[in-house]
């Protein structure tokens, strides 16, 4: 029976491994963390993670096929297979400070891998890392070699979160990029081997070390690039009276172009999309390509340009001042069907608010107070760490509190702020919210999920992103 074991119990490492250990009963995953309360986590009823279908998948193969434990070098040196799942935060200090992965973990991973491993094994690289670190792992893993066969493989993860189980048994694609050498296609058709159990062989790419390691950079930069052209063209359509969603739609039947992934927003968020092109950024410069590197930093930049001017809206409709008045904030995860807040644009605004000595009021319907509040003290990039590394007590910010109700949150509001795409906000009864409002009454909707005609006939003023303005609206500046 082969044997896989995954280091990093995450968003990643838990769904991925859960779901070949459910499609490959011949084989045996053990995943490992260094988190002791991520692990007795995910052997418990209340998974670690939010994730539509995910519990069912465990439940079946746990105890089974698929195991959870702390016991990492027993689980590693006895594996055949091993993924490394691990974080690649930036780097917030030292050389490439804000751009460049931070590559800690992968390489006391290596490290551990090295020291431990008595066997050959095949050493899978999971976590999202820079071109070219496969070379840097090798020579971590050979350094006090004992005769021992390390062949490492490119293997990059495309799941979305709140579709991950979905994303995992139906991919696009799997990409495995391996040495061209024997052994490394060798190694290349064990992982292939894996897959193939229930993924069609014509959906698993096979290609070189560094074409998957930046396949993967290069997907994400594709993706956030569309968002980011979609939001620059949200600013146009407020100043001209285009509508964005039919903008989008009229492109996006362009079979060269596709409809996915051009819903105009308040900005992407997740630990993914920032991180990955400030690492291809810093890639790019670092290998004297500076017009490249600037090419993609504008995709950051207009993510960052349409949360500012998203609170900028909010304070300049309301009288230039948000100072003492309470904003309801609807949705605070980065996107609908997840719990996960890493780079989530709630975070920015709701700072930009504060900053204007707003009183917020939050509901989301995935997110703990507890998080909430860690989120708004926490510096810049914190969040990409392992949980037990991040900041434990975090001073509350007292301008905020937090419910499990929208209406509750809204009661006695001057402004609704909706940030996440929750289809319950689609549901709610507005003419409630309104009645139980100040006056008057403001809704800003960052996901363009409410019908801004219907809203205001029950008498809000509304902003909906890229959307004909409200007369309220018309004459103030996009940006201050
Ligand atoms: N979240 C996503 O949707 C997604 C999708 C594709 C790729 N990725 C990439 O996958 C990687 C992991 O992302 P994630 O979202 O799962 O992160 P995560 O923070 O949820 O999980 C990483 C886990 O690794 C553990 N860890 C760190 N060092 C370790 C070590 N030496 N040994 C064992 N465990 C260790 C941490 O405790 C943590 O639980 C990143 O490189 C990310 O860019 C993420
Ligand atoms: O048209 C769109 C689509 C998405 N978003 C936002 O973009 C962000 C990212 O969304 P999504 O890509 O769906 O979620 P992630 O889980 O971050 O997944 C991305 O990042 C992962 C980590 O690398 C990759 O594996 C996935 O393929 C890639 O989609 C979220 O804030 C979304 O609300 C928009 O604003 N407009």
């Amino acid at each position: 029976m082969v044997k896989i074991c995954c280091l990093g119990a995450g968003y990643v490492g838990g769904p991925t491994m859960a779901v070949i250990a459910f499609k490959c009963p011949n084989v045996e995953v053990v995943v490992v963390d260094i988190s002791v309360a991520r692990i007795a986590a995910w052997n418990s009823d209340q998974l670690p993670i939010y994730e539509p279908g995910l519990d069912d998948v465990v439940k079946q193969c746990r105890g089974k096929t698929l195991f959870f434990s702390t016991d990492i070098e027993k689980h590693v040196s006895e594996a055949d297979i091993i993924f490394v799942s691990v974080n690649t935060p930036t780097k917030t200090r030292g050389l490439g400070a804000g751009k460049a992965a931070d590559l800690t973990y992968w390489e006391s991973a290596a490290r551990m891998i090295a020291d431990v491993a008595k066997s050959d094994k095949i050493v899978v690289e999971k976590s999202t890392v820079p071109v070219k670190t496969a070379e840097a792992i090798e020579k971590i893993l050979t350094h006090n070699s004992k005769g021992i066969n390390f062949q490492i493989l490119s293997n990059p993860e495309f799941l979305a979160e709140g579709t991950a189980i979905q994303d995992l048994f139906n991919p696009d694609r799997v990409l495995i990029g391996g040495r061209e050498t024997p052994e490394g296609q060798k190694a290349v058709q064990a992982l292939k081997d894996v897959y193939a159990t229930w993924v069609p062989e014509d959906r698993i790419i096979t290609t070189n070390l560094w074409s998957a390691e930046l396949s993967k950079l290069a997907a994400n930069a594709f993706l956030a690039q569309r968002i980011s052209s979609m939001n620059a063209m949200s600013a146009l359509c407020e100043a001209t009276g285009a509508n964005v969603s039919e903008v989008a739609y009229a492109v996006g039947k362009d079979t060269r172009i596709g409809p996915k992934f051009l819903n105009a927003s308040v900005g992407f968020g997740g630990s993914c999309f920032q991180k990955d092109i400030l690492n291809l950024v810093y890639i790019c410069e670092c290998n004297g390509l500076p017009e490249v590197a600037h090419y993609w930093k504008q995709v950051i930049k207009i993510n960052d340009y349409q949360k500012s001017r998203f609170v900028n809206r909010v304070v300049s409709s309301m009288f230039n001042t948000v100072s003492g008045k309470k904003i309801a904030v609807l949705g605070f995860a980065f996107k609908k069907d997840t719990g996960d807040t890493r780079e989530t644009a709630a975070i920015d605004v709701c700072k930009g608010l504060l900053g204007d000595k707003a009183k917020i009021s939050i509901y989301d319907p995935q997110v703990t107070e507890d998080q909430i509040q860690r989120d708004l003290s926490m510096n810049k990039f914190d969040w990409d760490h392992p949980i037990h590394l991040q900041p434990m007590s975090p001073s509350a910010v007292k301008q905020v509190t937090v419910t499990w109700d929208a209406y509750e949150a809204a009661k006695g509001a001057h402004g609704v702020c909706i940030l996440t795409e929750w289809d319950e906000f689609k549901q709610l009864d507005y003419k409630k919210i309104y009645d139980n409002m100040q006056k008057p009454a403001f809704l800003f909707d960052g996901r363009n999920v409410v019908d801004p005609v219907k809203l205001r006939e029950i008498g809000f003023i509304v902003y909906s992103i890229g959307k004909p303005l409200d007369a309220w609206l018309k004459d103030m500046p996009a940006m201050i």
